[in-house]
């Protein structure tokens, strides 16, 4: 069945970036509060099969950290670099959010660890959670942590942890462990683990978490505070793998997803969903016009229902705009 016409699309803009960035694999967006778009990419730096031994230990550690500078902030309109930082600090970035004074939450999958760092002042991280290069699944270390979300009414932050934990981990803005939790289930026999809680969402008109629960194909969502399971968004059409979501309170609330490659070779055609957060429908799917996703691997929409995502193969960021559909009357 072709996807219905629901009365607007998203189309990419094919003359953004007017200049090509010079990026490594790109593994995190976000936005900062001036509407700029956040690049956190991995520079000459790459995760490849022998990045890690098999408990999870960086093996390039001798190599130090990237040298480029990983954060990248480009205007929207243009995608002209306004700031670059991030030099010297991060070996494998992952996840990136912003919060509502502007600092980075990022996640190292390298050095499983989460820091807060300003986006003013020079590189000093603000805020440093878990131990360098030491994976552990305790209150004070992470497994390859993905992602954070920030709850801008309490500054609580959420951590997805992450490629060898499966569990939500909730602190303060100051870094105190405060909670954490693993995957729900409408039917509690049949709870099925995370397997790689890897992208996240706050759902600030909502006070709800959603969490991309990337091999298990679904997303999952939770009433943040508690961590109570509220829901799960299953589609065939992801074809087994769900990358990164992001949110919109627009249109009664809409969840952005890119989905991916599964591991066994079957995958359906890459591309961006919206679906309907209350209904769970998919309401559209976009994709690039000339080149084709490879792995994109974070999402995030803005304000004006502008949509970015970043590429983690291909290095690239693309732009989409969402149009009203010429309806032939
Ligand atoms: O998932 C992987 N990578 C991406 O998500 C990423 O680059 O963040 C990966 C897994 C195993 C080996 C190599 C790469």
């Amino acid at each position: 069945t072709g996807t219905p016409d629901y009365g607007y699309f998203l189309e990419e803009v094919t003359a953004w970036p007017e200049v090509k960035l010079q990026l490594g694999q790109v593994s995190g967006l976000a936005l900062d509060s001036y509407g700029n778009l956040v690049i956190f990419h991995r520079g000459d730096h790459h995760w490849g099969v022998n990045s890690f031994d098999n408990i999870a230990r960086y093996q390039h550690r001798s190599k130090g950290p990237i040298q480029q500078s990983t954060i990248l902030v480009v205007d929207q309109v243009k995608g002209e670099i306004l700031k670059a930082s991030g030099r010297n600090t991060f070996y494998l970035p992952h996840g990136i959010t912003t919060d509502k004074e502007n600092n980075y939450w990022v996640t190292d999958v390298a050095l499983h660890q989460v820091f807060k760092v300003s986006s003013q002042q020079r590189d000093v991280p603000l805020v440093e959670l878990g131990e360098a290069f030491t994976p552990g699944s305790d209150r004070r270390h992470f497994c390859q942590p993905t992602d954070v979300a920030v709850d801008p009414v309490t500054g609580n932050i959420y951590v997805s942890d992450g490629y060898c934990n499966s569990r939500i981990m909730k602190f303060s803005a100051e870094g105190q462990y405060l909670s954490e939790w693993g995957a729900g289930s409408s039917d509690r026999r049949k709870r099925k683990p995370f397997r790689i809680p890897h992208s996240l969402a706050y759902l600030p008109d909502r006070q709800e978490l959603c969490v991309a629960d990337r091999e298990n194909g679904r997303i999952q969502c939770f009433v943040a505070d508690s961590g109570e399971f509220l829901k799960e968004i299953k589609k065939e059409e992801f074809g087994g793998e769900v990358y990164a979501i992001a949110y919109s309170p627009h249109s009664g609330g809409l969840i952005y997803a890119v989905n991916g490659e599964s591991a066994d070779g079957y995958s359906s055609p890459i591309r961006g969903f919206v679906i309907d957060y209350s209904s769970k429908d998919i309401v559209n799917v976009f994709r690039p016009v000339d080149q084709e996703f490879k792995m994109p691997h974070d999402i995030v929409v803005t304000p004006d229902d502008s949509v970015f995502v970043g590429d983690a193969a291909s290095g690239s960021v693309f732009k989409f705009t969402s149009g009203n559909s010429h309806r032939s009357v």
